[in-house]
């Protein structure tokens, strides 16, 4: 760019520049993939204010001839702000224009948070800013982002006749670095300011940038545009290399990485249309599985065994997408398009046109059984056959049935048209074209798929089974169930275990439990807590009362009977207080309820229910809210090392028993001083 600019700038015979991207894209910012050579000191830093104040600044704003943006498609993160730098900006109407810097750790670093500010106004400059949400053509345009929004055809020509008007004084020639007509009246901007960060601690307390971020604006409004730039450039070369943005690119690129699956999406196949989709029960998690298929556009039928069962599922899903238009979010046009896609059944006789089945109904083998051999009766051949089944063996459920080549998990995380995961669940017998399918229809319903093999709780309720067990523990030998949450939330979890533990209902959380009390008795740690709790008719917050007491709405409080149940539970599991764990710290408290969850993750990985260990980071992350920040289960887990997670659940081991035995895989990487991240192929028995 800077060479280009350069040679355009001596020519005479260019008297105005256009800078355009290619295929229908402006730029997605700079080369993310760049940041891990400048953090390990492999790729040199470019020079302090290299790109923003030598390039863009001093060549290109400050040049003779005038520049404008011709931008298509997306202009995000640096791809902005070099069109920021030009004089003018035409945009088309579907244009997405952003700065989603602070998604990943840094900030805008090529001058945005210098020129959004002033070509925008502070408040919305932030707001785009700290929320790294884009804007399209129309409100780019009203807010004075760009100047002109047109065709994708008459985009390089109109672009180019504006350079002229420009050079020929037809048009004003703006730089937005100088700019101040949008900025508010100083006392304004800082009251502005100070809300902003106010609200910056309270949303992410354990962020850093966002605030940063928030430093560099305050210095260009207060000490002017360059002194801005400076403080940009300063803070962009701290947080490069912070462990914030190396968690958050890790995640960016493990997210991008979960659809790429060895022996699957590398066979070339392509995925088969999906047009018509068919979901048993209308339960909490079928009917927002129904949501989020019609919500991206699926033709859906919602069986039930009876009208009354049927009219509620139906009702969920409309009040799934009331609740949208009630926010404002969805039209009452689209709420009635939108819902005309959803029919309701009694029998199969319908089930003849559907390329996609869902089974969502209760937990129970031979029910389900039965299900599967019914569906391969009534569905056409190509359909696919899923179950959201969570625990339950997937062989086991197609076990009666000739189709287990077409038989899959969908494994959807509640609220399902919500949760951003879908747990892919594939048999040794599931067809890599079912799996190329269902990745498919994942993405276009906007989830982040991940593909696993089959075992009890697939990868993430397996990896996440101790995370309970542990609490449970660690109370029962005196540690306080509020202390253990907060400790919990405020690592960066959106709540603790026993938050969680209501919200989910005692009955789940039983359920689920008794899966792997059953399938993994060694290691699992047995506590009477819950069960005795439901004797007193608590089942969390559907229940208002569980760990905690909740208001009508459902605010959680403390519930100082509580104690009691807890007493009890010891007496039963034959336990005193041990003095110890009824003072731990915070860090404590972390660390004995999260290397549990980092050594069942290493299992997982050991036995190849993942492909690879950023697929179980994402797992974490999307399934469990696992701060992304932190990178994710494992690459937190790294960033301790292995050494040390297996000395400490050695020591716990040895005092509270085979809960906290670590595995091989760890004994073995920690041995070794090596990553658990770390690939080991060959010591891996493949179940996928
Ligand atoms: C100094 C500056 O201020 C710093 C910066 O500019 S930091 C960068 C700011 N830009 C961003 O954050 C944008 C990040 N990218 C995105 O949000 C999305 O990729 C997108 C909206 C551009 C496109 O989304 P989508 O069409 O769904 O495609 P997506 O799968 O995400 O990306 C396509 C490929 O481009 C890669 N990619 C996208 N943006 C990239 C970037 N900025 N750097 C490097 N690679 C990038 C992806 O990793 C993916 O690679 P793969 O095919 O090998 O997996």
């Amino acid at each position: 760019l800077k060479e280009s600019y350069e040679q355009a700038l001596r020519r005479d015979d260019v008297k105005a520049i256009v800078l355009t991207g290619a295929k229908g894209k402006f730029s997605g910012g700079f080369d993310i993939s760049a940041f891990g050579g400048i953090q390990d000191g492999t790729t040199p830093a470019p020079k302090r204010g290299y790109v923003s104040v030598e390039i863009l600044s001093d060549t290109m704003e400050a040049a003779r001839k005038p520049s404008v943006a011709a931008i298509d498609g997306l202009a995000l993160g640096g791809g902005l702000e070099v069109a920021m730098a030009c004089h003018a900006r035409i945009s088309t109407r579907t244009t997405q224009l952003g700065l989603p810097e602070l998604q990943l750790g840094i900030l805008p670093g090529f001058g945005g948070t210098q020129r959004l500010p002033r070509l925008v106004g502070l408040a919305k400059a932030l707001e785009m800013m700290l929320t790294s949400k884009p804007v399209k053509g129309e409100e780019a345009l009203s807010l004075g982002l760009v100047d002109a929004v047109v065709s994708p055809n008459e985009l390089v020509d109109t672009a180019r006749r504006w350079a002229i008007d420009m050079l020929e004084r037809r048009k004003p020639w703006v730089s937005s670095l100088y700019k101040t007509d949008k900025l508010e009246p100083l006392p304004e901007a800082r009251e502005i300011l100070k809300f902003a960060r106010a609200q910056t601690r309270r949303q992410a307390p354990n962020l850093k940038h966002p605030l940063l971020c928030i430093d560099a604006v305050e210095e260009g409004i207060v000490s002017g545009p360059v002194a801005g730039l400076w403080k940009e450039a300063d803070v962009f070369d701290i947080l490069v290399k912070s462990d914030t943005c190396r968690s958050l690119v890790h995640i960016f690129f493990a997210q991008r990485g979960t659809t790429k699956v060895p022996g699957v999406t590398d066979l070339g196949l392509k995925p088969r249309k999906i047009k018509n989709v068919a979901i048993l029960g209308g339960g909490l998690m079928g009917s927002g599985i129904a949501t989020a298929l019609i919500l991206s556009g699926y033709s859906v039928i919602l069986k039930e065994v009876n009208n009354d069962f049927l009219q509620g599922g139906l009702g969920r899903v409309k009040a799934n997408l009331q609740s949208r238009v009630k926010k404002g979010s969805m039209t009452q046009e689209k709420f009635d398009k939108t819902l005309s896609l959803l029919k309701g059944v009694l029998d199969y006789d319908s089930f003849r046109n559907v390329d996609m089945v869902i089974e969502a109904v209760i937990e129970n083998i031979s029910l389900k059984q039965q299900i599967f051999s019914d569906l391969e009766k009534y569905c056409p051949p190509h359909c696919i056959l899923a179950s959201n089944t969570s625990t339950i063996d997937l062989s086991l459920i197609g076990e009666k049935t000739k189709s287990q080549d077409r038989i899959i998990g969908a494994h959807f995380f509640s609220p399902a048209h919500v949760m951003p995961l879908l747990e892919i669940v594939r048999t040794q017998k599931t067809s890599p074209q079912a799996i190329v399918d269902l990745l498919d229809l994942g993405k276009k319903i906007k989830k982040t798929p991940v593909v696993v093999g089959n075992c009890t709780g697939f990868a993430v309720n397996r990896m996440f089974f101790p995370y309970t067990q542990a609490a449970l523990l660690l109370v029962e030998r005196g540690t306080d169930v509020y202390q253990i949450d907060k400790a919990i939330t405020k690592f960066g979890m959106p709540m603790g275990p026993f938050r969680l533990c209501d919200l989910v209902g005692f009955g789940v959380a039983v359920a689920t439990g008794t899966q792997f009390v059953m399938n993994f008795p060694e290691r699992s740690y047995k506590s009477m807590l819950i069960p005795l709790m439901q004797e007193d008719k608590r089942a969390g917050e559907t229940t208002r009362r569980g760990f905690y007491l909740y208001d009508n709405k459902r605010k959680a409080s403390p519930d100082p009977e509580l104690k009691k149940f807890i007493e009890k539970a010891r007496d039963m599991a034959g336990v005193g207080i041990d003095p110890k764990l009824a003072k731990l710290s915070e860090k404590d408290i972390l660390e004995m309820i999260f290397f549990p969850v980092v050594n069942e993750t290493c299992r997982v990985l050991a036995e190849g229910i993942a492909v690879k260990a950023a697929d179980l980071d994402i797992a974490g992350v999307m399934g469990m809210g696992f701060p992304p920040y932190r990178g994710g289960i494992l690459f937190w887990a790294d960033s301790l090392g292995s050494k040390y997670i297996f000395s400490r659940l050695s020591l716990w081991a040895k005092t509270y028993g085979g809960f906290f035995e670590p595995c091989p895989y760890m004994a073995d990487k920690a041995a070794k001083g090596a990553p658990l991240s770390s690939s080991n192929n060959d010591s891996m028995q493949s179940r996928l």
